[in-house]
C-alpha cells in the first residue's frame, strides 16, 4: 500500500484500533503506522497484541502500542481510552474493528450465543464510540470508522452479526448527525469476503476459497484494501464524508450470490386470493406438498 497516500498523512494523529493484533484491524494499524500515527491496538488476547505492536513499530515511523481490552466490558473499554489519552495525550481517530461471530443457522443460535455476539458487535463498539467521545473527541473532535459487513441483503447462516451490524450502520448515522457539532465525522466500511485467518476458520472446509470464484471480482479482498478505504475515511481527503457507509467488496453486495444455499423445496403455498387479469382464478404455482399449505 505504501505510496497511495502522502508520506506523514497521519503524523501527530493519535489512533485506537480495537480488535487491532490481526486480520484486518492489523491491516489498518499497519497502515496508519506507515503514515506516521501513533497507534493502540486493543483485543483480548495478548500476544497478536504484542506481535503486532512490535513488529509496525519496527517499521515505522509512528509507533504502535498495545492494551488488553474485552469491549463487552465497560471498565475495559474505559480504561483502555483512559490509557490513550494519557500516554498520547489525544485521540483523533477511532476503528471500531474488534468483532466476530460463528457460523449457524438461525434456529440453533442459543441465548447465550446471539448475547454475545450482539453484545461484542453493537454493545462493544457502542461502548468505545461512546466513552471516546465522551473523554476527548466532545472537546476537540475527531473522525471514527466502524467495520460493518456485507449484511445488506440479510445475513444467512449470521443472524447475530446481520442483525448487529445493521443496528452499527444506523448508528453510525445517528452519531454522524449528533456529534457533528462537535467536529466529529463518523462512517462505516463494510468489507465483503476478505480473506483473514480467523475468515478461513469462520468459513472451514475451504468454503472461503470456493465462494472466491463466484464473486464478481472472482477473488476475495485483502486486508489491506479495506485498510485503504478506512485510511481514506479517516483523512482530510474524507472531511466532508461523515455518515456515509464505504462497500470494499467488489460489488459482492449487489449481486446474487450467497454463501447459503437455499435447498430445492415446494414449501412457498400457492396464492389463490383473487383471479389474475384474465378474469379467471391463475392455476396454482408449484406442485406437491405447497398445494395444501395456504395461509
Ligand atoms: C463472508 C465473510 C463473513 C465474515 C467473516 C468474519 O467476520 S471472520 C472474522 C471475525 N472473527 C471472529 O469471528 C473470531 C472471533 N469470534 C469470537 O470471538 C466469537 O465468535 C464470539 C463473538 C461469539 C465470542 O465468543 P466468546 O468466546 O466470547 O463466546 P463464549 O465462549 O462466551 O460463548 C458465548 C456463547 O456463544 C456460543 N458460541 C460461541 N462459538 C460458537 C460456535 N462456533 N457455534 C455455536 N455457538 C457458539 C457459545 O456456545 C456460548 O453459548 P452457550 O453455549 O453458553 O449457549
Ligand atoms: N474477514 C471478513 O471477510 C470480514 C470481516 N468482518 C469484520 O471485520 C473485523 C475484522 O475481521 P478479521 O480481521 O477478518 O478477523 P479477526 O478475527 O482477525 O479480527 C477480529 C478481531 O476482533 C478482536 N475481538 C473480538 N472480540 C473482541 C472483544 N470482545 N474485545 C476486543 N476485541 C475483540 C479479535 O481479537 P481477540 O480475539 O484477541 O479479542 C480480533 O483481533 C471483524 O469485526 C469481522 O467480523 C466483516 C466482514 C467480512
Amino acid at each position: 500500500m505504501a505510496g497511495l497516500f502522502s508520506p506523514g498523512l497521519f503524523a501527530g494523529k493519535v489512533a485506537l484500533v480495537t480488535g487491532g493484533g490481526t486480520g484486518i484491524g492489523r491491516a489498518i494499524a499497519g497502515q496508519l503506522v506507515e503514515l506516521g500515527a501513533a497507534v493502540t491496538v486493543a483485543a483480548r488476547r495478548p500476544e497478536p497484541l504484542r506481535q503486532t505492536a512490535a513488529e509496525l513499530t519496527a517499521a515505522g515511523p509512528g509507533r504502535c502500542h498495545h492494551l488488553q481490552a474485552d469491549i463487552r466490558r465497560e471498565q475495559d473499554v474505559l480504561r483502555m481510552v483512559e490509557t490513550v489519552l494519557e500516554r498520547d495525550g489525544a485521540l483523533h481517530l477511532l476503528v471500531n474493528n474488534g468483532g466476530g461471530q460463528f457460523v449457524s443457522p438461525a434456529a440453533d443460535i442459543s441465548r447465550n450465543g446471539w448475547r454475545a455476539v450482539i453484545e461484542t458487535n453493537l454493545t462493544g463498539t457502542f461502548t468505545v464510540c461512546q466513552t471516546a467521545h465522551r473523554l476527548h473527541m466532545r472537546q476537540h473532535g475527531g473522525a471514527v470508522v466502524n467495520i460493518i459487513a456485507d449484511m445488506f441483503r440479510g445475513f444467512p447462516l449470521m443472524a447475530h452479526t446481520g442483525a448487529s451490524r445493521a443496528a452499527v450502520e444506523n448508528l453510525t448515522r445517528t452519531l454522524a448527525v449528533e456529534w457533528a457539532h462537535d467536529g466529529v465525522r463518523v462512517n462505516a466500511v463494510a468489507p465483503g469476503v476478505i480473506y483473514s485467518a480467523s475468515a478461513a476458520a469462520n468459513y472451514a472446509d475451504g468454503l472461503l476459497e470456493q465462494c472466491a470464484g463466484e464473486l464478481p471480482a472472482r477473488r476475495c479482498g485483502t486486508t489491506h484494501e479495506v485498510a485503504a478505504a478506512v485510511c481514506f475515511l479517516l483523512s482530510p481527503g474524507a472531511s466532508y464524508v461523515s455518515g456515509a457507509t464505504l462497500r470494499v467488496d467488489g460489488a459482492a453486495s449487489l449481486y446474487a450470490r450467497q454463501l447459503h444455499r437455499v435447498p430445492a423445496h415446494d414449501r412457498l403455498p400457492p396464492y389463490r386470493g383473487r383471479a389474475g387479469p384474465t378474469g379467471r382464478a391463475e392455476p396454482a404455482a408449484g406442485s406437491g406438498r405447497s398445494r395444501d399449505r395456504e395461509w
